[in-house]
């Protein structure tokens, strides 16, 4: 049996000498490679942080003390120091999730996966702390250098620093990656220390100079001037050749580091010395992503961040790619796109290649701008750029466009920017769980004036709505689209005037009769589930149109008029029903008056738990089978009269479906 199989919680660590240590390390990442292999995850991070985690296992007493994991992708190592050494169900529905969850342990605390947050928690933790006669219990707080670009970071640093008797242990674990090498001015004021300062804070002897002559000092006389004069010129020259030092502690921090991040014995030397200063203090760890595994090492795009499934052995995927991803079908047209218009400039948030940004800057490198983990900061930018005559495309994941809502609001859309963002995986994603469904966009954005949202079904029409949204030059053009392969292609029967897609006419209501029993109205990816539950109602005798927007805000006008031509209206959307596109139609259905029954199909304002897409869609109701179900029982429970009639319109038909 191994080491680790011995380690049943953070105590078991105590009893363990330096050479055990080394070895549990070892067992670690080898354990880390074989299971994550297996189930795909965040292999880099987590084996570039197997040292830190044990040596604040070591020195710090978790749960008593706080232990905080920005962004959280990093806690596997945490999760196998505190009971949980069964992997084999990583992100799977039911299984361990990808980041802390409270509900497997006491040890975990933050949740969310959206980065920058770390250290907003200790403060607040840290104070509560204090207020409640606490204050020995220790925060310990791991933050990446890439969340340390996040605003949200130096707004808590502002605040830790302003109380020094507060507990908070800020260990900054700099691999100088986010999923590429790390921009920005601090992440060259950090890279700029590695190669020159090797950990000699920390060392023994330094801090048994530095009491020494504080000591002297405080005897006064000859001697304590002397002291004083050189721990002055010491500190002084200290500080001009050790920037962090500076900088940290012209905020009010005290700076520890560098220290090796995968050197045990002097990372426990550093927390044990953060530790005395009973303050708030930064222990600098430099760290590789992806040590100890050669593919990872090798892998330039990002050190494998997050892999599928792929062989131990070699680092390869398992499976093949199959059909066109989303993302890459959007890579290929904003790069074309960006030929063609040179005002078009692209903005990532540390996520060139996950968003993909990356064809277009590497045709037009002097157009795309990676701002950091930094939505708000991006959004607002491209309001600038959009005032200097560029038309941005902000290019991020759904979820982490929660965090720039004001943004948009209030720098893009009140000043009428012409700015396009398009959010890649929108609505249910799956294994990420909680914090990273972009279950939330749709109501978020709807809300803003002016805002033209569009949501494509297929390939072709992402190209084509992207095309759309960037010719948009006087309000914010959103584009949403899913996470993974793209959907087959579904061609329309009828494009409106408005540009609405008619994508099915099935059944029909009767002789000379407009119209059909049920309008289904389905946004974006929806519109394979749309058909699907159009052909299941027909085998009951129900007729239907399937409709794509494609433009779903504003809401077109020939959407209020389809609705008034049928019995009900579903609108099915991969997004929260509270505030979504349905809830829209319904508001502008009321103030056309058409009073057509519609039912929102989406998502529920609820936390969903991770799983695969379509587990987590089938967990919420969102099949062809359940929604077919619900429509069944509406229309044949009861009698749905056909819609008042439009102003100018025929009289509406009242009456009962055929009985099945
Ligand atoms: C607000 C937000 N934006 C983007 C992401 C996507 N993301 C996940 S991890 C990561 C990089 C984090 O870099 P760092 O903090 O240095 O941690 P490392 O992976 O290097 O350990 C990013 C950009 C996120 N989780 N949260
Ligand atoms: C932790 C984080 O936010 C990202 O690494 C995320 O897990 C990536 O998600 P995808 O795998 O969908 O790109
Ligand atoms: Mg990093």
């Amino acid at each position: 049996m191994g080491i680790l199989e011995s380690i049943r919680g953070p105590k078991d660590l105590d009893r363990l000498a330096s050479h055990e240590l080394t070895d549990l390390a070892e067992e670690i990442r080898q354990f880390l490679i074989r299971n994550v292999a297996q189930t795909g995850g965040h292999l880099g991070p987590n084996l570039g942080v197997v040292e830190l985690t044990l040596a604040i296992h070591r020195i710090f007493d978790s749960p008593r003390d706080s232990i905080v994991f920005d962004t959280g992708h990093q806690s596997y190592v945490h999760k196998l120091l505190t009971g949980r050494q069964d992997f084999s169900t990583l992100r799977q529905q039911g299984g361990l999730s990808g980041y802390p969850s409270r509900s497997e342990s006491e040890h975990d605390i933050v949740e969310s996966s959206h980065a920058s947050s770390s250290l907003s928690w200790a403060d607040g933790i840290s104070k509560a702390r204090k207020l409640t006669g606490q204050g020995d219990r220790y925060v310990v707080v791991v933050v990446g250098d890439g969340a340390l670009t996040g605003g949200m970071a130096w707004e808590a640093l502002n605040n830790i620093a302003a109380d020094k008797d507060r507990r908070v242990v800020i260990v900054v674990n700099d691999n100088g990656r986010s999923y590429a090498p790390t921009v920005g001015g601090l992440a060259d004021y950090l890279a700029s220390l590695r190669p020159a300062i090797d950990a000699v804070r920390t060392a023994p002897a330094y801090e048994g100079a530095l009491e020494f002559w504080k000591k002297r000092l405080q005897e006064g006389g000859p001697v304590g001037r002397f002291a004083y004069k050189s721990l002055h010129a010491a500190k002084k020259g200290v500080k001009d050749w050790w920037a962090p030092q500076g900088m940290f502690e012209d905020l009010g921090l005290k700076y520890l580091g560098p220290v090796d991040g995968h050197d045990e014995k002097a990372l426990e030397h550093a927390l044990a010395t953060a530790k005395n200063f009973a303050g708030p203090v930064i222990v600098h760890a430099i760290t590789e992503k992806g040590r100890g595994y050669a593919p990872a090492r090798a892998d330039e795009a990002d050190q494998f961040h997050a892999v599928g499934v792929i062989d131990p052995d070699t680092g390869q995927p398992v499976s093949a790619g199959g059909a066109a991803s989303w993302t890459s079908v959007f890579a290929d047209e904003i790069a074309a796109i960006a030929d063609e218009r040179p005002d078009v400039v692209g903005i990532t948030g540390a996520m060139l290649i996950p968003v993909g940004l990356h064809k277009f800057a590497a045709r037009h490198p002097e157009r795309v701008f990676d701002v950091g983990i930094a939505e708000q900061h991006a959004v607002t930018s491209a309001a600038g750029m959009a005032f200097g005559g560029l038309h941005p495309v902000v290019a991020v994941y759904s979820t982490f466009l929660n965090r720039a809502y004001d943004q948009l609001l209030m720098d893009v859309a009140l000043h009428k920017a012409g700015v396009t963002i398009v959010l890649d995986r929108a609505g249910v994603t799956g294994p990420d769980g909680a914090s990273h469904h972009g279950q939330w966009d749709m109501a978020l954005v709807q809300s803003v004036p002016g805002l033209h949202l569009a949501a494509p079904r297929d390939a072709t029409r992402l190209r084509e709505e992207l095309r759309e949204a960037v010719a948009i030059s006087d309000a914010p053009s959103v584009v949403r689209f899913s996470k993974g392969t793209v959907g087959p292609e579904t061609e329309a029967v009828e494009r409106l005037a408005d540009g609405v897609d008619i994508l099915r006419r099935l059944g029909s209501s009767g002789p000379g009769q407009p119209g059909r029993d049920v309008l289904l109205v389905a946004v974006g990816a929806m519109s394979d589930l749309a058909l699907d539950v159009a052909e299941r109602l027909d085998r009951q005798g129900i007729s239907s149109t399937v409709v794509d927007p494609r433009w779903v805000l504003p809401v077109p006008k020939s959407v209020i008029s389809l609705a008034a031509e049928h019995r009900i209206v579903v609108c099915l959307e991969d997004g929260v029903r509270a505030g979504g596109v349905g809830s829209r139609i319904r508001q502008e259905m009321r103030a056309e008056g058409v009073d057509t029954a519609l039912n929102e199909v989406g998502l529920p304002a609820e936390f969903l738990d991770h799983g695969t897409r379509s587990e987590v869609l089938a967990r919420v109701g969102l099949t062809g089978q359940q929604i077919t179900h619900d429509i069944v029982a509406q229309v044949l429970g009861t009698k749905v009269p056909f819609a008042r009639p439009l102003p100018g319109k025929s009289a509406p038909r009242t009456g009962s479906l055929p009985q099945l």
